[in-house]
């Protein structure tokens, strides 16, 4: 079931919302979040990002990500639905959620770790897939071996222990892909 070799484990619970379940989560999530375009900071230089993003997190977090930090919305009906599910199938629980919304296939996200000092060391980052399916990649840091695989509309990614010490993850462009796609990663960030 674990996808990395080695040095990490990231496991793949396939589609845990049918067609229709997944069809309405996205168009309720893309209408009702407060989705904006992400601002980082590269090469010094600060880079208004194509893909729109929303920060969740529990009352009275501030949502720290690349080193500055962000106003958290509240958790919206929706979103808490779908964190209690997730909660229930992996027996863990999460305090935070970053929202990405890629437009199409030419939107993506460069290789990194979810390594922030914000979130607690080896926590598990749940990913909820919703839209078009989209290549997502495994690096390791070390020696370049690649993992990758298809996410699925409505699939759940759980990514834990030491994975983001030793591989970088992304999701790669693809230009012929002309749909959306919302992905919803939970997080447990300190307190
Ligand atoms: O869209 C995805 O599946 C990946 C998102 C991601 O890696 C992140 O938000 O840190
Ligand atoms: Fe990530």
């Amino acid at each position: 079931m674990n996808l990395l070799p080695r040095d990490g484990t990231a496991i793949y619970h396939g589609r845990i919302f049918d067609e229709a379940m997944a069809r309405n989560s996205y168009e309720r999530l893309s209408s009702t979040l407060p989705w904006r375009n992400d601002e980082v900071v590269m090469f010094g230089k600060r880079v208004v990002t194509a893909r729109e993003v929303a920060w969740f997190a529990d009352a009275g977090i501030p949502y720290r990500y690349s080193g500055t930090v962000k106003q958290a919305a509240e958790w919206t009906p929706e979103l808490a639905e779908i964190k209690a599910r997730i909660e229930n199938i992996t027996g863990l629980s999460f305090n935070s959620c970053l929202a990405n919304l890629y437009h199409h296939g030419g939107e993506g996200m460069g290789w990194h770790s979810d390594d922030e000092k914000s979130l607690v060391k080896h926590a598990a980052i749940a990913s909820i897939s919703l839209g078009a399916e989209r290549v997502f990649s495994f690096r390791h840091k070390l020696d370049g071996e690649t993992v990758s695989l298809l996410l699925e509309n409505g699939s759940l990614l759980v990514m834990k222990d030491e994975t983001q010490d030793y591989w970088k993850h992304a999701l790669p462009k693809a230009a012929k892909i002309k749909e959306p796609r919302i992905n919803l990663t939970f997080r447990t960030m300190i307190v």
